[in-house]
């Protein structure tokens, strides 16, 4: 089912399912979320690349990446809601202990804190993918931050949907250094940047001053992730080299998808 059309503003999704989207949620507990998929796989990206995981992925985000390989939780929007016990329960079935919380955007949903605070409680170690754009407190053992470069921008010639109608407001919204700064204060934090060629590295490099200038929190290069932007193999063939070669040249690290590299765009993977 539709989550919502337009996340036009953050807790947007929320308050649609309010209004009456909510017909085949189970009870009337506030602490469900929007769920696209929920499956386990390896880690295919960042310093926990290769770790077994359970993958739980929120729908509904507030940018729009020309390039996001989740196209049915950001430009379409879909999934059904569940309330965190039932979460915790089906992940439960699955042999390991390693959550990845993702989306969409999954830190746009109030009820990520109660479904990583119950997490916590069982003893799991939780990654959270996210934009960066959003703070939340919760009990988070690795805040995965993927800030969105110029690069990323739907403009009109590169809008899967429609003609650039989302380019200002992704534009205004994809970097916000006080957030970044606060995120990486208060958890261990990788910043890995999806990369679409050697004209995205002036503006990491950027950015990466910004934070630093914001913050007293460390962040050492080591903690600088670049990716290869790719959702399937073709693509990363032709991505993958060139990335690797930046992150030597400027003395950051570099992630695989390692996902991609094995299962191409398979669902569930
Ligand atoms: C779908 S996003 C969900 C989490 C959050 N919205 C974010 O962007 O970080 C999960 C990860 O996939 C990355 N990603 C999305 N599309 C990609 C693509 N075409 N190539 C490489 N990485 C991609 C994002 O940058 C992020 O690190
Ligand atoms: N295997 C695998 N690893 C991942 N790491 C981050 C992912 C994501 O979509 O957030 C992801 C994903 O979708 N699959
Ligand atoms: S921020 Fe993440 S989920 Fe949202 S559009 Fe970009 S890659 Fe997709
Ligand atoms: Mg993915």
């Amino acid at each position: 089912m539709p989550v919502a059309d337009d996340t036009d503003a953050l807790g947007e999704t929320v308050e649609r399912r309010d209004e009456g989207q909510d017909s085949d949620r189970d009870g009337d507990s506030d602490d469900s979320l929007p769920i696209n998929e929920l499956f386990c796989s390896l880690q295919g990206e960042g310093r926990l690349a290769g770790v077994p995981s359970v993958f739980v992925r929120t729908s509904g985000c507030n940018l729009r990446c020309w390039f996001c390989d989740s196209y049915h939780t950001s430009w379409e929007p879909t999934g059904d809601w569940y309330g965190v016990a039932d979460l915790v329960a089906a992940i439960d079935e699955f042999d390991a202990d390693h959550v990845v919380l993702t989306g969409g955007e999954p830190l746009i949903h109030d009820a990520s804190v109660d479904l990583l605070e119950a997490l916590a409680d069982r003893g799991y170690h939780t990654t959270v993918e996210t934009n960066g754009t959003v703070y939340r407190d919760a009990p988070i053992d690795l805040a995965s931050v993927s800030p969105k470069l110029a690069s990323s921008t739907p403009t009109e010639e590169r809008d899967p949907k429609g003609d650039g109608e989302w380019a200002d407001r992704h534009e205004r919204r994809r970097l916000d250094v006080e957030t970044l700064a606060r995120l990486l204060e208060r958890y261990e934090t990788q910043l890995k940047f999806v990369v679409t060629g050697p004209g995205d590295v002036d503006e990491i490099e950027t950015l990466v001053s910004r934070v630093r200038a914001a913050t007293d929190a460390p962040l050492p290069d080591d903690r600088v992730l670049l990716m290869p932007e790719g959702q399937t193999r073709e693509r990363l063939n032709e991505t993958r080299e060139v990335v690797a070669e930046l992150a030597i040249e400027r003395g950051y690290r570099y992630t695989p998808r390692l996902h991609v590299d094995l299962w191409n765009d398979a669902p569930g993977t």
